[in-house]
């Protein structure tokens, strides 16, 4: 019999597609995370009434505040983006918006479990997250299949070299449509696109929703996790609306 992947059985009585290595590193960043949730809403309590409404906020000022936050996709997620990629399968998963690994944690262990050779190109734009973020690739023993580019996205991502089967698009709300927009020409014929936050930000990403909902290249569905992610898949031979 050839090794078979342990996986961890149990976490909160529930399976997890991860391995036991990479899960302990989840679950020190996820800790991590909700330590840092009372800061987050005491920053954005005064823009609390335009985000109930699914109005535009503004993301200009005092960034500096985020560059220790983690601000991960949740185990829910996670677990879903590495089902959609570990069924996809393909050669180039591309992350917009790396910060402390934990998706990215969970995007190269399906890409490693499928064996299918491929490999994720996350980005960053803060270095000291770029530093972690490895750091916690590393621990979770999955270096192989990750890398992380620091910078900003609108550049690191020009140029991609590879065909794009999974776009996960998680960095700030206000670059993501100039993101998609960059890799588009890029993606594989039934490539997935995730786009998270759509439940907390609606207004800054609305025009980007629309898009996506109204070019027929897109099937499109929006799922409440995390508040609504949407997954779409790209057809490429669908006329453009
Ligand atoms: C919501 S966090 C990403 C969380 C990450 N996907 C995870 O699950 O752990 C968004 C990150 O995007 C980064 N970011 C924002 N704009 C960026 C840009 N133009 N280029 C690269 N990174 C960017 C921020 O610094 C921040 O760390």
């Amino acid at each position: 019999m050839t090794k078979k992947r342990q996986s961890s059985k149990v976490f909160a009585d529930r399976l997890t597609v991860l391995d036991p290595v990479a899960q302990r590193v989840i679950d020190t960043l996820i800790t991590t995370a909700n330590a840092q949730r009372a800061q987050l809403l005491k920053r954005y309590l005064p823009q609390l009434p335009a985000l109930l409404m699914g109005r535009s906020i503004n993301f200009k000022e005092k960034m500096s505040f985020y560059d220790d936050k983690l601000l991960p996709i949740d185990r829910e997620q996670g677990e879903f983006l590495y089902m959609l990629l570990r069924s996809r399968g393909g050669q180039c998963a591309v992350e917009f918006g790396t910060s402390f690994g934990v998706s990215s944690i969970y995007l190269a262990a399906a890409i490693r479990d499928s064996q299918t050779g491929g490999r994720l190109i996350g980005t960053e734009m803060v270095a000291a997250k770029v530093v972690s973020a490895r750091a916690n690739i590393a621990a979770a023993g999955l270096s192989t299949y990750a890398e992380v580019r620091e910078g900003d996205a609108r550049l690191t991502l020009l140029n991609l070299a590879c065909e794009v089967d999974f776009l996960l698009l998680d960095g700030w709300p206000t670059l993501a449509m100039d993101i998609l927009r960059l890799v588009e020409p890029k993606l594989s014929n039934n490539a997935i696109v995730v786009l998270d936050n759509v439940g907390h930000f609606r207004g800054n990403l609305r025009s980007l929703t629309n898009y996506l909902k109204e070019d027929r290249r897109y099937v499109v569905s929006e799922l409440p996790l995390h508040g609504g992610m949407i997954i779409a898949i790209f057809k490429k031979s669908c006329p453009q609306l």
